[in-house]
């Protein structure tokens, strides 16, 4: 496991809460931010035994609105003191625009989560000058064209040149391989039947020699696969994804339910489902 963390958890993935701090998160009811609901949240994260927090000014959901460069860091850094108020938890910060990672870093920031995987002009040379994590992730298109109609030849084998191509990118650039993990983008430019088949080849990606990380709590997949309508509950479709996830060998989670992955990721470690 290339990325050290402060307790050294090997058996069980690392596990990344999400807080949302984008007005419009629909998946939290669209509370507003504010310094109180943040805090609440990170210190709920860090007591359930969140290893690290991902935050994000911009909801790069699929028909998401593009934000500002400054309205984005008027969200971002605020929250990045209010956690740090709260807990002492790393923080990720989910943006793919090089100004924003810019001003992150100069905040400590532990982890960069480019959902563009550093293809914005700048950021490759920005990111080579820091000893930072990132992870690179794949999507076809852009949140707001991404889900009209998503194509593949080969969906496994396109996302995995996608990210080799990226990682050797990264190398040349001057990046250490162990601060790299990569991840398919589950709902980045993929109908369910893409994302089922990238889930269940997710070993492949072992291949490339870095932390795959995983992202696919309560997104629309889960639901379809439930066989739910709409508005049910996506925890315990969430909650088998993460356990078959660590089977195969993914070794971060992106998670909106701290307690209850940790709970099922517990049980089904000790019995007998290692990652
Ligand atoms: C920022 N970010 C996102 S946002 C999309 C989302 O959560 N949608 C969603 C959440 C809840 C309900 C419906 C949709 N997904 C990933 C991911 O899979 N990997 C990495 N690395 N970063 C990610």
């Amino acid at each position: 496991m290339k990325f050290k963390m402060h307790n050294n958890k090997q058996a069980l993935p690392l596990v990344m809460g999400i807080l949302n701090v984008t007005p419009d998160s629909f998946s939290d009811g669209g509370k507003t931010v504010d310094r109180d609901s943040v805090i609440r949240a990170a210190e709920m994260m860090a007591k359930s035994g969140a290893d690290l927090i991902d935050i994000g000014g911009e909801s790069t959901r699929p028909g998401a609105n593009i934000v500002s460069v400054d309205e984005e860091l008027a969200r971002v850094l605020p929250a990045m003191d209010w956690i740090r108020e709260a807990c002492d938890l790393p923080i990720s910060i989910d943006t793919y625009k090089t100004e924003v990672m810019r001003e992150v870093l100069s905040k400590g920031v532990w982890m960069i989560n480019d959902v563009n995987a550093l293809q914005a002009p700048g950021a490759l040379e920005l990111l080579a000058q820091h000893d930072v994590k990132v992870c690179l992730m794949h999507k076809q298109g852009t949140p707001q064209t991404m889900q009209a109609s998503p194509s593949y030849e080969n969906v496994v084998e396109e996302v995995m040149s996608f990210l080799k191509n990226r990682l050797e990118k990264c190398q040349e650039s001057g990046l250490q391989l162990s601060n790299i993990c990569v991840d398919p983008g589950f709902g980045f430019g993929k109908t369910l039947q893409h994302n089922v088949e990238l889930f269940g080849s997710l070993e492949v990606f072992q291949q490339l020699n870095c932390p795959v990380l995983v992202g696919v709590s309560r997104k629309s997949m889960i639901g379809a696969l439930q066989k739910m309508d709409l508005n049910e509950s996506r925890l315990a479709g969430s909650l088998a994804a993460a356990i078959v996830a660590m089977q195969k060998g993914a070794q971060i989670l992106r998670v909106h339910d701290v307690p209850e992955t940790l709970q099922a990721l517990r049980v089904a470690s000790a019995l007998g489902l290692h990652n």
